[in-house]
């Protein structure tokens, strides 16, 4: 794959690694029964991890159906079921690491991984609610790694309302807990300003071994 990213791109050179969750997570509670956690410089030493998933990943593109046509997804696309082989063992680490810290609350395991390439700013996803919310009708977990170009994510009450739009950097974790997949939506917007590709990495609790992505673009 040849994007525009150089290696050592962000200045954190050396071995990825994990870093501690624990008390470096901050929760911001959102209405309705929504919240998020935060945690910046989850991964340490990202870059090797960005550019081995650059290379690595088996990044495809995908359709969707819009009315009568069928439509490209804005960005590239790859899924790792339960049980799979994920792509890097940093990621297994990361994992790991949420279902310790995680796996009480959640009552179950982080299972799946999606991963997401937007190679520049003209990539996008739109407003939208994980399917996992239609899979489970009780609170989830979806728990997203950033790597690469920092790119606003953004969030909005169904219900109206004010939302956010957060900055989530290179390494770091973002986790929508509580009842955020059914009544907040979230949105990686395309932006003009975007300096370079961004990957998230996207864990979710997976029942019945179906993965739950955004229902539509
Ligand atoms: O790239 C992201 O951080 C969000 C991706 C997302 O919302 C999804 O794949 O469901
Ligand atoms: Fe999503």
């Amino acid at each position: 794959m040849s994007l525009v990213v150089q290696p050592s791109l962000f200045g954190f050179s050396g071995e990825p690694g994990i870093a501690d969750l624990g008390d470096a997570v901050e929760r911001r509670p959102l209405s309705d029964g929504a919240w998020i956690d935060l945690r910046p410089g989850f991964v340490t030493a990202a870059d090797a991890l960005f550019d081995a998933l650059v290379s690595d990943v088996p990044w495809h593109e995908e359709r969707m159906r819009m009315y009568d046509s069928t439509v490209r997804v804005p960005r590239l696309l790859a899924r790792y079921r339960q049980g799979e082989q994920l792509p890097h063992h940093v990621l297994d680490d990361a994992r790991s690491a949420l279902n310790a810290h995680y796996g009480g609350e959640l009552g179950g395991e982080f299972t799946s991984a999606g991963l997401c390439l937007y190679r520049d700013g003209n990539d996008s996803v739109a407003w939208h609610g994980d399917r996992i919310a239609r899979e489970s009708a009780s609170d989830t977990m979806v728990a997203i790694l950033s790597l690469g170009a920092i790119r606003p994510f953004a969030l909005r009450p169904k219900s109206g309302g004010p939302g956010l739009r957060l900055q989530i950097g290179h390494g770091d974790l973002l986790v929508m807990g509580g009842s955020c997949q059914r009544t907040w939506q979230h949105a990686i917007p395309k932006t003009t300003r975007c300096l370079g590709a961004r990957i998230s990495v996207q864990f979710r609790p997976d029942w019945g071994n179906r993965l739950g992505g955004p229902d539509r673009d």
